[in-house]
């Protein structure tokens, strides 16, 4: 049995430390050593402090009339003369040659006199950028610092301890993986195959995008583990995932992701996954990972049940930034993905992305691109459209990166802003037999990312179907044509080009748009890496659930009575002390009834002021609870 538990050392994490700190006001960042770790919690909550002066600057700047975003553009329509706007293409063309990645934005109208007038908020953006990366306070909200690029380049961390927590996390990944694909770790002895052959991965939201993401673009067409997804609270979604790997169950590796540890929908997942294995009379113990924060419930449980492992999800680590931490890396490296060539691509677009020239930078030439189009408000969407069926899931990971990051109702300063970026997209063409007739001549509220593939297919496996042309040189044309479609009707695109889809390509993919949200957020003076918003969501859920204990409690004791006692909607509301609450009462009933957990006496559930509601089965000893 693979066990990791002293990557889980007892240190105190940054925040247990915070309200024992000095703020200082300390500028001089450089000069700080960090001999111990007293001086480590000085120093990241001075490097807070100076966070927060690159923060002023930014503030300062927001404030500055966006009427020159409105006047260029009234004053210069797109580029239509093709000499012309060649000549902007190869002005603003960006190459990464080490990565063989090209980035187009000569389809994006920003004028110079914009780019200008934007670079002081530049230079502010890159300045919290360079900040964050030293240890700042970055989400100052939660009081956290955001360390995700320290993940692919551990010397960047700003000190031992994390950079030591790093590297033994990202060994402990490596030798697992090893161990489980070459059959030195291996499930119980009534596993028919004597060795692991699937995943079956358990989380949401930034414990499942990134995995389901990296698993669609790379694995191998036979990698040495497959993997499947429990991503939600949805039974009949568990059911058929449980189902789909039938007696295999014996022979699956469960990973539990989940940062926090206490995610409703994994928790469910989990519940269920466990019971399945109970009635196939199988331990689940020897064959469930926990990926999680130390202490967490889930690594409590873990380590009280004696799971085969546990590997460890920092606090500085954001969920929609954690691919290149054990929850994307675990899953990554078990169905032979070269995780290493990942985090080395994502290392060299991070060092691209430190530039602080706008038109050397990827990730900020980004970021002007989405403030151009979007007029710095997400007043247009961002439409993603790879043209390549693996990565078909990078506009849905996009989503959760972008806008959970973007969309936020106050700034920094508190005022409210109600920011954002929209972002959707499948993939070309296919989406060019579906929506593309809206982008090109519908409602002008968006603007394009293509994400082209230069090499359709592995060297010696093309062919022509027609003379001359090959079946990637439609994909090709397609893309092409599309581009040139949406441009000539004034719709805006960036296009952002790989060789390959490879480890080390999607590594740098995944880097290029972290580090673009995170230049944008400074540029429109928000907070990226807290999601408040989420949690109203999560709490009005946990009150319907309340709701639906008291509705049961008195549909129950009503259903003990002798006869029993159907109820109205009203009744029912008046007895849970609840009359505002009619409606949800009411589809809290109707979803019971769905499921045969409650009865409907009289009426039916289409016309709700008529049905009598009472309970199949009364329970007298809840009565008495
Ligand atoms: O990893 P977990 O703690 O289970 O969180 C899973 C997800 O839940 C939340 O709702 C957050 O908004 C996401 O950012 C997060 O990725």
């Amino acid at each position: 049995m693979a066990s990791i538990s002293g990557i889980f050392s007892s240190s105190p994490t940054l925040k247990s430390q915070k309200p024992l700190l000095k703020p200082t006001n300390s500028l001089r960042r450089d000069s700080f050593t960090f001999p111990t770790r007293s001086r480590l919690f000085d120093r990241s909550f001075s490097l807070g402090s100076t966070h927060s002066v690159a923060r002023e600057i930014s503030a300062e700047l927001s404030k500055t009339d966006d009427g020159v975003l409105k006047e260029a553009k009234k004053k210069k329509g797109l580029e239509k003369d093709p000499r012309a706007l060649w000549d902007r293409y190869v002005d603003w063309f960006y190459q990464h040659k080490d990565l063989g990645l090209f980035l187009d934005v000569s389809r994006v109208g920003f004028t110079g006199e914009f780019v200008a007038e934007m670079e002081p908020r530049f230079q502010a953006a890159f300045q919290a950028m360079e900040e964050l990366e030293k240890g700042a306070i970055a989400n100052p909200d939660e009081g956290r610092m955001v360390g995700h690029y320290w993940l692919r380049n551990s010397q960047l961390a700003p000190n031992s301890f994390l950079r030591s927590q790093i590297d033994k996390t990202l060994d402990a990944v490596c030798k697992f993986a090893d161990d489980v694909i070459s059959g030195k770790i291996k499930p119980p002895p009534s596993s028919a195959e004597g060795r692991f052959t699937q995943i079956l991965s358990v989380g949401i939201g930034g414990s499942a995008l990134g995995p389901q993401f990296v698993a669609e673009a790379l694995a191998p067409d036979n990698p040495p583990l497959k993997i499947r997804f429990i991503d939600n609270t949805d039974p009949a979604g568990i059911d058929h995932q449980i189902a789909q790997l039938g007696s295999e169950l014996a022979s699956t590796l469960v990973i539990v992701i989940s940062k926090s540890g206490g995610t409703p929908e994994t928790r469910n997942g989990l519940l269920e996954v466990q019971k399945a294995f109970r009635e196939a009379g199988l331990e689940f113990a020897k064959q469930g990972v926990a990926v999680t924060q130390e202490n967490s419930l889930l690594d409590n449980t873990a380590r009280i049940e004696g799971w085969l492992a546990r590997f460890p999800m920092f606090d500085w680590v954001g969920g929609r930034t954690s691919e290149m931490s054990a929850v994307g890396l675990l899953p990554a490296a078990l169905q032979g993905i070269d995780i290493r060539e990942m985090l080395s691509g994502a290392s060299l677009m991070d060092e691209a992305n430190r530039i602080t020239v706008v038109r050397n930078n990827p990730a900020a030439l980004l970021a002007l691109c989405w403030y151009w189009a979007s007029d710095g408000i997400g007043s247009k969407d961002m439409v993603v459209l790879p043209y390549k069926d693996s990565l078909l899931l990078f506009s849905r990971y996009l989503q959760q990166l972008v806008m959970e990051s973007l969309g936020k109702e106050f700034d920094l300063d508190g005022n409210r802003v109600n920011q954002g970026l929209t972002v959707y997209g499948n993939k070309g063409s296919t989406d060019q037999h579906a929506y593309i007739q809206q982008l090109r001549e519908g409602v002008h509220n968006f603007f394009a990312t293509f994400i082209e593939v230069l090499r359709d297919r592995p060297p010696g496996h093309d062919w022509e179907l027609e003379p001359g042309v090959t079946c990637g040189d439609y994909l090709f044309g397609m893309l092409q044509g599309t581009r040139s479609a949406l441009y000539a009707n004034d719709r805006e695109s960036v296009t952002v080009t790989v060789q390959e889809v490879t480890p080390r390509s999607v590594g740098a993919l995944i880097a290029l748009y972290e580090r673009a949200v995170g230049i944008y957020a400074s540029l429109v003076h928000i907070n990226a890496y807290h999601q408040p918003g989420v949690e109203a969501g999560k709490k009005a859920a946990g009150e319907v659930l309340a709701l639906q204990k008291r509705v049961l409690a008195v549909l129950n004791e009503a259903s003990c009575k002798e006869p029993v006692e159907p109820l109205t909607l009203d009744e029912v509301a008046d007895r849970c002390h609840a009359p505002g609450d009619i409606e949800m009462i009411y589809k809290i009933i109707a979803h019971m009834a769905a499921n045969d957990r409650a009865l409907i006496a009289e009426g039916s559930c289409g016309s709700p002021r008529s049905i009598k509601v009472f309970l199949g089965e009364c329970n007298v000893d809840e009565l008495y609870a």
